[in-house]
């Protein structure tokens, strides 16, 4: 009998779309045969329990939101010994011409310094839902200078595609396992 390896999915969000995007992830995990739980970031438990960790994060002027950094920071021990893969929602991806096509070359610091401190699997960067009203007058100018541009963003296909390369790595357990735990629970008894 297989036991379902469980996952956890963890956010930060500011108006909701990060959190579509973990919703789906962890929906097509669930079709992979994986037992999932998603969390926000500020609720989200120790991922101790779990055999993965997927952890995205909403980007706000180049860092990820104070959220998902802190459940970074406060689980740094447990984090350590999981799998885990980090993916950011923003505008990067939708941006175009040259200086878009520089910025989305480039993993901003502050999160290049958090992917070096979890060495995840894999991190990777998802258009968002940019809306030109939660923008302040500089910032849709910052915006717009670099090639970038409102509405929808998210790629369903390429979320999807990537939740699948993960559900394809992520070990599962296997009745061996079960049999090795039980003997070693029989061991220590
Ligand atoms: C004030 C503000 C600053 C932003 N800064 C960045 C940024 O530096 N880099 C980026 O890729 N996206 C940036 N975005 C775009 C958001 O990350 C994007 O809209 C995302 O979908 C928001 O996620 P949420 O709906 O989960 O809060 C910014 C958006 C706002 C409103």
């Amino acid at each position: 009998m297989d036991i379902p390896t469980r996952v956890l999915v963890v956010y930060a969000t500011e108006n909701g779309s990060t959190g579509d995007v973990a919703h789906y992830i962890a929906d097509k995990l669930r079709t992979g045969g994986f037992d999932v739980d998603v969390f926000r970031a500020s609720t989200a438990p120790d991922p101790g329990s779990y055999e993965a960790l997927v952890l995205g994060s909403a980007v706000r002027d180049g860092a990820w939101l104070p959220a998902a950094r802190n459940y970074v920071r406060g689980n740094k021990e447990a984090i350590r010994h999981i799998d885990v893969w980090m993916f950011s929602v923003g505008t990067t991806a939708g941006l175009r011409g040259p200086l878009g096509r520089r910025a989305k070359a480039v993993v901003p610091r502050d999160i290049a310094t958090l992917c070096a401190a979890v060495l995840p699997h894999d991190y990777r960067s998802f258009g968002g839902l940019v809306e030109r009203s939660a923008m302040t007058f500089k910032e849709r100018i910052a915006h717009l200078a670099a090639g970038g541009r409102y509405g929808d963003l998210r790629d369903w296909l390429a979320i999807g595609g990537w939740a699948t390369e993960i559900a394809n790595t992520v070990p599962r357990w296997q009745p061996f396992d079960v049999v090795r735990q039980r003997r070693s629970a029989a061991e220590v008894e």
